[in-house]
């Protein structure tokens, strides 16, 4: 059975997750831009970013002539007040983040393309995350750790910020970057069963 895929990827996370289920994967570089459109909805922001995300990736692999297997991209987009929150470029830009999700529920869409042999599939997970009030202090201590710096959001449920997070409706996963349910299953449709 075949268990090989591009990850086109630079997230850690999303690398630890699919390793995790035993998968063979190979990197392939995707750039794009990232700039959101006037008036985007954060849901289809995510959706279209995960797709050029795919696209890009799929030229990389054609111009380098490269082995025929499944291609998976994905974006990870922090959702609140209609606002769409990206990765913070400095420590105020974090502060500002951290606190405008203190006390409240925000929306979090990880968007999943698996493309292979002419066909393009995806999905958008959706979860909503509850954050605990959080003190001046605790979101200084938090910045100074710098795990806020390369998260949408300004902060990752997998390490300390999940001290932050009270309640989670959706996917664990999902939150930090790849929901596993819904990749395994767009994975089965391509023919790579993780089971
Ligand atoms: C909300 C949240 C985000 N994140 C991370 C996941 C993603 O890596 C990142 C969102 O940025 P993305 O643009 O989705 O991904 P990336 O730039 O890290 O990687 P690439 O585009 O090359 O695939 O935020 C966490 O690790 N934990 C969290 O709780």
């Amino acid at each position: 059975m075949n268990r090989t895929l591009y990850l086109a990827s630079q997230s850690p996370r999303r690398w630890e997750l699919l390793k995790n289920l035993g998968l063979t994967l190979l990197p392939l570089a995707s750039e794009v831009d990232e700039s959101v459109l006037p008036n985007e909805r954060a849901s289809d922001y995510c959706l279209r970013i995960a797709r050029l995300k795919s696209q890009a990736a799929q030229a990389v692999k054609q111009e380098q002539q490269l082995t025929d297997y499944p291609i998976l991209t994905a974006d990870t987009t922090v959702s609140i007040d209609e606002q769409i929150l990206g990765k913070p470029k400095d420590a105020q830009q974090a502060f500002a983040m951290l606190k405008q999700l203190s006390g409240r529920t925000h929306q979090v869409f990880t968007a999943v393309c698996v493309s292979f042999a002419g066909q393009h599939l995806d999905v958008v997970q959706t979860s909503e995350v509850t954050f605990k009030c959080l003190s001046h202090e605790e979101i200084l201590a938090y910045i100074a750790t710098k795990e806020p710096m390369d998260k949408a959001g300004a902060y990752g449920i997998q390490q300390l910020g999940g001290v932050f997070i009270e309640h989670l409706s959706g996917s664990f996963s999902g939150v930090m970057g790849l929901p596993i349910f819904e990749t395994s299953a767009l994975l089965k449709q391509v023919g790579i069963s993780v089971l």
